[in-house]
């Protein structure tokens, strides 16, 4: 890692779904002992605190068309994009904790603009490729994926006034398995790169994992943003997530992951979302996304 000091930012976001307390995800990563994890890997850590969600906006007529809490999760976004361009600026890496995955359109939208040729590894159960139109549940964290290809309301797709933030042809994809009609119809149509369950299944981890890294190696990215979904992994493994889909990521193929693209020292910012405490077990999946951001920044088991 060209990084020696990494900025937390926290998203108590949940106005991208509806089940309550993965607004709570932050609190619980931050408890699970993040700063202390990444301290030991000798970095400087700045913690700076939590981006404002507007409580307030919460009501139904914020559900403009399809679009659930669309004002509110939009503002959240402008404010979160800010933050982390301010980081990327001041030359530190940015960790951002979710929150539901909406807040990945802020997250992108604030690196975007830094990188020529940005590349994106979305490890996630589901495409997160929907919009208003395609999408069964109206859930912008169904969304984040194509908003930041440019696809979608334009309230959502121009935050930090700029569309689009990332080339279909610089995603990977890791660990789908829930996709909606629409979704698989954008991927086939734009070519994203797709390592879905049956490839993990069929080629394994570290199989999977080699041929993402020289695939965005290939594709000459000058920076690779990881979107890591805990739903990615299996619901036994992490069961703190608003939307688990059985048959997923094992924990251990999760550090093996994070291992090889340490190694690959290609990871430029990062976030972890949809960790939600109310429906986990004992904070075991906030402490599963803290060894995995170990594992990331280079945690060795010797
Ligand atoms: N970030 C997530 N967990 N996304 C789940 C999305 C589920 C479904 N595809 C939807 O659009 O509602
Ligand atoms: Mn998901
Ligand atoms: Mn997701």
């Amino acid at each position: 890692m060209k990084f020696k000091k990494i900025s937390i930012i926290g998203v108590p976001m949940d106005l991208g779904q509806t089940r309550r307390g993965v607004d709570m995800g932050p609190s619980a990563i931050r408890y699970a002992g993040i700063v202390e994890r990444l301290e030991r890997l000798s970095y400087e850590i700045e913690d700076l605190g939590d981006i404002e969600i507007d409580r307030a906006e919460r009501s139904d007529e914020e559900n403009i068309g399809n679009l659930r809490n669309l004002k509110a999760v939009a503002e959240a976004n402008e404010r979160l994009a800010a933050k982390v361009d301010q980081v990327i600026q001041s030359g530190t890496f940015p960790l951002v904790l979710g929150g539901d995955h909406s807040i990945a359109i802020g997250s992108l939208a604030g690196i975007g603009k830094h990188y020529l040729n940005l590349g994106v590894i979305w490890y996630d159960a589901h495409g997160d490729l929907n919009t208003a139109e395609t999408s069964p549940s109206g859930n912008i964290h169904g969304m984040p994926l194509a908003v930041s290809l440019g696809i979608g309301d334009p309230r959502l797709t121009n935050i930090a006034n700029y569309t689009p933030k990332v080339k279909p042809e610089n995603i990977v994809m890791i660990g789908a398995r829930s996709l909606d009609e629409g979704e698989r119809k954008l991927i086939k149509e734009k070519g994203i790169q797709v390592f879905t369950m049956h490839e993990i299944d069929r080629l394994g981890m570290a199989k999977v994992m080699e041929n993402a890294i020289s695939y965005l190696q290939k594709r000459g990215t000058d920076g690779v943003h990881l979107s890591l979904d805990l739903d990615g992994l299996d619901p036994h493994d992490a069961p703190g997530v608003g939307t688990p889909v059985i048959g997923g990521i094992s924990y251990r193929e999760s550090h093996l992951a994070m291992e090889m693209l340490s190694e690959a020292g290609m990871i430029t910012s990062c976030e972890f979302v949809e960790v939600n405490p109310i429906l986990d077990e004992k904070n075991k999946t906030a402490n599963v996304a803290v060894a995995l951001m170990g594992s990331l920044f280079g945690e060795k088991l010797l």
